[in-house]
């Protein structure tokens, strides 16, 4: 809250807070501003929102703002009255004129006496008048998605292309390789970002209660069902859906999905009338489908429902200079956090983490970060700070597998070597690849002749 002289209020009341709002809200040139009621009708429509939407004041006064910027969100549209304030949310916005406009959106909630929803004030910045960085182009990051990587970076470009359709979306992946991230990204990146996105993990539950979690069920359905329960599939109306580990999906609970997928309606379990819902299904699966139809464990129709679109994440040992870029960026953040900070990574240790196998993919990567920094010491990320099986020579992923008992000059130069390679014109990136400051890189390299 910004802090006023008591004779503020006074002042006000000669200027006019009208005129105070008005001269603010045109302050902001270089995006949208707007006020709206209770009902969301728009009261003020700033100078900015007219250029940014080529939308007159008198065009989109008193219209519901919803109906003025075509983002058919239903009523209290973006949920602002419960959150009370929303910052730089990514939103897309469908230009009158056909254009969709990328923005980050900025809100926040008046409330009356009572507590009732009284009104909001609006701010629309386009992303392109924001710091480059937040555009996913060209940074390595989409939606916290962090990749370097030719494949992943071929992934990403196909969830921007395919979230703007309603293509059922397979991701295929080994464990902890980021498939709920994906999801979410393509979620985020569709027009029903708006509205909800849940997840399930077919594997976690019995059939029974799987049925019963996704389609719900009514008063009575089975001991135990006091009061009708909705589904997710109903929660997540408007939404998307996303299904982790579908190929564990039992035969029986698969028609059921074959049939919503394709009439769009359920029966919840113990119900006599089908329920209809709108809902964009994105499934995920380590598994290969095709070979799960071949066993008989999956219907092959619902297969080729689900993989209209198919989306291959490879696993982290695969994408060596992600573990570098992810690894520096664990640091960053455990750094601020202020129980210790690391500033560099021991060559033999970069060495291991770079060929370790990563059976848990990034979640691991994850996991190895906290360790090291739960249970080592110093500024520097050492051998003794990796967990147990990183000393274990059988896990090691590279051939020679002795990285950890060559002498430190040898792991030097050729993880040096090696990190010229992956980034022959990028000394940033191969610095970072050799878990090394650029100017520690430099040096290294001189003195290897490299
Ligand atoms: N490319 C990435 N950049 C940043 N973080 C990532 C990336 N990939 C995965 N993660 C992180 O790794 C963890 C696991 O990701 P996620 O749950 O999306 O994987 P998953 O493939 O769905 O795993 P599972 O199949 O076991 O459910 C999360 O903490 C996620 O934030």
């Amino acid at each position: 809250m910004a802090s006023s002289s008591p004779l503020f209020k006074r002042w006000l009341g000669q200027i006019g807070a009208d005129q105070v709002v008005e001269v603010l809200t045109d302050l902001f040139e270089n995006g949208a501003a707007f006020i709206v009621d209770s009902n969301s009708d728009i009261l003020l429509w700033s100078k900015g929102a007219e250029q940014l939407f080529g939308l007159s004041a008198t065009d989109t006064i008193g219209k519901p703002c919803k109906t003025a910027l075509n983002c058919d969100n239903g009523n209290d549209p973006c949920n602002l009255a419960e959150l009370g304030i929303v910052k730089s949310q990514a939103v897309r916005i469908q230009h009158p004129y056909g254009r969709t406009l990328h923005c980050y959106r900025t809100a926040r909630a008046f409330y009356d006496s009572n507590g009732g929803f009284a009104g909001a004030i609006e701010f629309l910045q386009p992303q392109s008048n924001t710091a480059p960085e937040q555009k996913p182009d060209d940074s390595d990051s989409f939606h916290g998605i962090l990749s370097r990587d030719p494949a992943m970076k071929e992934a990403i470009k196909i969830i921007r292309n395919v979230a703007e359709t309603e293509a059922t979306v397979l991701i295929r992946g080994e464990s902890g390789t980021g498939k709920e991230m994906v999801a979410h990204a393509l979620h985020l990146e569709s027009p029903r970002h708006y509205q909800p996105f849940l997840a399930i993990n077919c594997a976690a539950l019995t059939p029974s209660l799987l049925e019963s979690e996704l389609f719900g069920h009514v008063k009575g359905a089975f001991t135990g069902a006091v009061r009708n329960h909705a589904g997710l599939f109903q929660r997540a109306n408007g939404g998307t859906l996303f299904l982790d580990e579908i190929a564990e999906l039992p035969l029986e609970l698969q028609a059921k999905l074959l049939r919503v997928i394709q009439e769009r309606n359920f029966i919840p379990v113990g119900g006599d009338s089908a329920v209809s819902v709108d809902v964009r299904i994105i499934a995920a699966t380590h598994r290969s489908l095709r070979e799960e139809v071949k066993a008989g464990h999956f219907r092959e129709d619902l297969m080729y429902r689900l993989r209209v679109v198919p989306i291959f994440l490879p696993p982290l040992r695969e994408r060596r200079q992600d573990i570098s870029l992810l690894l520096q960026h664990l640091i960053d953040r455990h750094n601020t956090q202020g129980h210790r900070h690391i500033d560099s990574i021991a060559p033999e240790a970069m060495r291991l983490l770079l060929d370790y196998r990563w059976p848990g993919n990034v979640r691991e990567l994850n996991n190895v970060v906290e360790y090291a920094y739960a249970v080592g010491r110093g500024s520097e990320l050492s051998i003794d700070d990796l967990p147990p099986e990183f000393r274990e020579p059988v896990i090691t992923f590279s051939p020679a597998a002795s990285n950890a008992q060559r002498s430190k000059s040898q792991n030097e130069a050729e993880l040096i070597r090696e990190a010229l390679q992956n980034s022959p014109d990028n000394l940033e990136q191969a610095a970072q690849y050799a878990g090394m400051s650029r100017a520690t890189f430099w040096r290294k390299r001189r003195k290897y002749g490299l």
